[in-house]
């Protein structure tokens, strides 16, 4: 049904992230973080506020130089790449974005063919077929016509992932996506991450969303990776407490589909839910998980 590269998957690529390091303000916000996303995954990037996960992503996409370190893409130095491109590689949803009023959606959405475009180049009409597959992909075609200013913050959001899916990036780059989506929203953006076969990488609170939709997920604290893994494996109550300050549960709710329930530590009596009342939890084994190993990625 997709037949372009993007959407699909086909042009998927190994990410790997080497030593990167930055201060910002001269204060240490990225300590040396080595990743590596394996081509078609969907990792999520967890962590406190503050933790250096938007500073992460945002070196990712080249909004920040690092002082120090390597992305590689495919074996490609992203870091070393004019924005062109770079953007023919990643392509970003950043967690503030304002477009300007004035401007038709579709015409923001086929801002994403700019990199594949000579100065002055207009845009074809497979660009134009690429921008409205998109915006069907994520369900925003009705509003292909409408000033992208009079949206809601739900369907700006939409829009704006119709615009980083158009460039056909082999690596995409969602800061907090989920941002002013309703729930229903949420999960079909996630659903649709998950069946683009896109590596991406994505900035996510969520840590229920985070255990149910991501491949892998990787755990920041104070600008380094503290644990890397299958969610279900790293998300264990001795890391949710020592990184997050919660007590928490992950809870079988359907054979094989588990949910977390969270609660802060400092409570003292739990609350609603009752976990008392809760079915016992099914975790896996706890060798996988420790917060003092190697991330293991
Ligand atoms: N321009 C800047 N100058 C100084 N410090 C900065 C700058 N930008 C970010 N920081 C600091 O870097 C740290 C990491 O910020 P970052 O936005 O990456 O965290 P985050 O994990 O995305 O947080 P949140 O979950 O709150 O979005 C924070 O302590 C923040 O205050």
């Amino acid at each position: 049904m997709y037949a372009f590269a993007g959407m699909d998957g086909r042009c998927a690529a190994e990410l790997l992230i080497g030593g990167l390091s930055t201060r910002l303000s001269g204060v240490p916000v990225l300590r040396g973080v080595d990743l590596r996303v394996d081509a078609g995954e969907v990792l999520g990037v967890v962590g406190p506020n503050g933790a250096g996960k938007s500073t992460l992503l945002r070196c990712l996409y080249r909004a920040l130089a690092p002082d120090t370190g390597t992305v590689l893409v495919d074996g490609a130095d992203l870091l070393a790449m004019d924005a062109a491109a770079s953007a023919r590689y990643t392509a970003a949803l950043p967690q503030e974005s304002e477009p300007v009023s004035g401007l038709r959606v579709r015409r923001v959405v086929l801002l994403g063919r700019t990199a594949y475009l000579r100065a002055w180049e207009n845009p074809s009409a497979r660009d134009h077929w690429i921008a409205d597959e998109t915006l069907r992909r994520v369900g925003a075609y009705e509003l292909a016509d409408r000033d992208i200013g009079t949206l809601s913050g739900g369907e700006r959001q939409r829009v704006l992932l119709a615009r980083a899916l158009t460039q056909e990036p082999r690596v995409l780059v969602l800061d907090e996506p989920l941002n002013h989506l309703d729930i229903r929203h949420q999960l079909e953006a996630l659903r649709t991450v998950r069946e683009l076969g896109v590596t991406t990488v994505l900035a996510i609170h969520d840590l229920d969303l985070a255990l149910r939709y991501c491949d892998r997920v990787c755990v920041l604290a104070d600008g380094a990776v503290v644990a890397a893994g299958p969610p279900q494996e790293v998300l264990r109550p001795a890391l949710m407490a020592e990184v997050f300050g919660v007590r928490s549960r992950q809870v079988e709710v359907e054979p094989g589909r588990y949910a977390l329930w969270c609660e802060p530590l400092d409570t003292g009596a739990p609350t609603n839910p009752d976990p008392s009342a809760l079915p016992e939890p099914t975790e896996p084994s706890e060798s996988s998980v420790s917060s003092e190993e190697e991330p293991a990625c």
